[in-house]
């Protein structure tokens, strides 16, 4: 409900996440008025397959609005802009005529074009790739997804070439059903998004031709790519229409990019860390397209308006708050996602246990998709605590690696890093990080950045915020770990976990 410290008017953001959809209300000091959120089912239709159903994303998001806007108690009037970001990579194709998807959306975590991704570089070569796109051939991007659909949905390609079919990530997807879908609505997407697909150039900003065909998806099923912060359209569509008609929709960035935003990282070696579902640690690398030699991903980092392009490198963990869930659904070993920290702060350390929950291949900085997960060091002297230790400590482990890889290429060490997301609560992981990383870890006030960061740039992109600036002075810290462990230590369980790291690979034979 607002009060008088929340006096509108107000900027609204969707997160269309993995495992939900939310809507934040925020004001103008970037301060949280109301919040809706609506999980949808995960659906796993074989082993390393993750579908979702866009239909019900697409009704969630419509409900989570206006529950956000019923909870705040204010009308359309009150709102002035309303932003979008979104899990990014995952991939929906859709008919353009009657506005269904042709098929499940394929998500992120999803392996089935690991084979595909093999094949690309057997016959184009990984470096073009790496050159044109910043990006490891790997299962985990939008544009493979997208060419599996279309060799295995019957009669898409052919629906495809007649121009009936278009392609979205999640952000092109929910802005077309906002903007009026079969009736007139915007079929565009932004960069950061578009940086994730593997057919944007990473040098020109536009749909690469020569690695769209290679890929083999028709350029003219992709949206039109635009800046992160900048009135795409009104929202005519659905069941807002009438809740909340003519509101511009006024920003889009992937949801890393968006927390880079909303954690403020404007100024070149800036840096951010989001702890939920996996990990995405994002460095502000200014106007700069660094080449990364040490397994990072180099991208888009946001775009407001005409101003230039702010690219960053990033370093992606598929699994660490998942291996929490893993512990709690798969093994009930707790019963709750804190209960993992009163269960690892039983005992002193790990007992000799090490775990690389490598459960969809590792991402950065290996991209090796033949891993698979290991528990490393097992005695019987070893607990369902140590256990716990060694699932928080490869969560501060894998960041590590980032760090040191991020140092490696940019060639700037990690002052501080500011933290956010669920995982964020658990003041054992916090400590573990900055032991680890050896480095201050830092969180903010608002721990909800994703749909901060959208808020900020749809604010901007209708002048509700003047400049970064502005939007700086917001940032309140909440909450700092400083490093306490001792170098010899830190030196020796560093070596033991990339000895356990090592015992991952190969796992999978080639034609596995
Ligand atoms: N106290 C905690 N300790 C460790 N992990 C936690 C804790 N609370 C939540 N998590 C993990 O954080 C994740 C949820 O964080 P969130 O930022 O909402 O994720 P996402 O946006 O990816 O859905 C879950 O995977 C959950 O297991
Ligand atoms: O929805 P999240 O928070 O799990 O984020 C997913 C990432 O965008 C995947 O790249």
């Amino acid at each position: 409900m607002t009060d008088a410290h929340t006096a509108g008017p107000f900027i609204a953001a969707i997160d269309q996440g993995t495992t939900s959809s939310r809507c934040i209300v925020f004001d103008r000091d970037g301060r949280i008025v109301s919040v809706d959120q609506k999980e949808h089912e995960q659906i796993f239709p074989k082993p390393g397959w993750v579908e979702h159903n866009a239909t019900e994303i697409w009704t969630n998001v419509q409900e989570v609005v206006a529950g956000a806007i019923a909870k705040a108690g204010i009308t359309r009037d009150d709102i002035k802009a309303i932003g979008i970001t979104n899990q990014r990579e995952t991939t929906v194709l859709w008919d353009k005529n009657t506005g269904e998807p042709v098929h499940n959306a394929i998500v992120w975590q999803d392996t089935r074009t690991d084979s595909l991704c093999r094949e690309l570089g057997r016959n184009v070569g990984q470096d073009r790739f790496r050159r044109e796109t910043g990006l490891p051939l790997a299962s985990y991007f939008a544009g493979p997804k997208a060419r599996w659909l279309l060799d295995n949905v019957d009669g898409l390609k052919e629906r495809a070439e007649a121009g009936d079919i278009l392609f979205g990530t999640m952000d092109s997807w929910v802005i077309w059903n906002l903007t009026g879908g079969t009736d007139g609505g915007k079929h565009v997407t932004d960069v950061t998004n578009a940086s994730r697909t593997m057919l944007m150039n990473l040098h020109t900003m536009q749909w690469d031709d020569k690695i769209c065909e290679s890929i083999g998806v028709p350029q003219q099923i992709l949206p039109e790519i635009r800046s992160s912060a900048e009135v795409y359209g009104e929202i005519t569509g659905g069941k807002l229409g009438d809740l909340l008609g003519g509101i511009p929709v006024a920003s889009a960035l992937g949801d890393q990019q968006a927390a880079l935003f909303g954690q403020t990282c404007f100024a070149e070696g800036e840096t951010k860390s989001t702890y939920g579902t996996g990990t995405f640690m994002v460095m502000n690398t200014g106007d700069k397209i660094i080449n990364s030699y040490s397994g990072l991903l180099t991208t888009v980092g946001y775009k407001i308006g005409d101003q230039k392009t702010v690219y960053a490198l990033e370093g992606s963990i598929a699994v660490t708050g998942s291996l929490v869930q893993w512990m709690r659904d798969q093994m009930g070993l707790i019963s709750t996602a804190a209960e993992i920290e009163t269960l690892a702060l039983s005992v002193e350390d790990n007992g000799g246990a090490y775990f690389v929950p490598a459960f969809s291949g590792l991402f950065a900085p290996y991209w090796r998709s033949d891993a698979r997960g290991v528990i490393a060091g097992l005695t019987r002297y070893v607990t369902k605590a140590h256990l716990a230790r060694a699932v928080l400590e490869a969560t501060a482990w894998q960041t590590r690696e980032i760090a040191d890889a991020m140092t490696k290429d940019s060639g700037v060490e990690l002052a501080a890093l500011k933290v956010d997301g669920g995982m964020t609560s658990n003041n054992l992981l916090m400590q573990t990080l900055a032991d680890f990383v050896d480095a201050p870890v830092v969180r903010p006030m608002v721990a909800e950045t994703t749909c901060l960061g959208a808020a900020y740039a749809a604010g901007l992109a209708v002048g509700f915020w003047n400049s970064t600036d502005d939007l700086r002075a917001n940032w309140r810290r909440a909450a700092e770990w400083t490093p306490r462990m001792d170098a010899e230590t830190r030196a020796r369980e560093y070596k033991n976990w990339l000895k356990a790291v090592e015992r991952t690979m190969g796992w999978l034979e080639d034609e596995e």
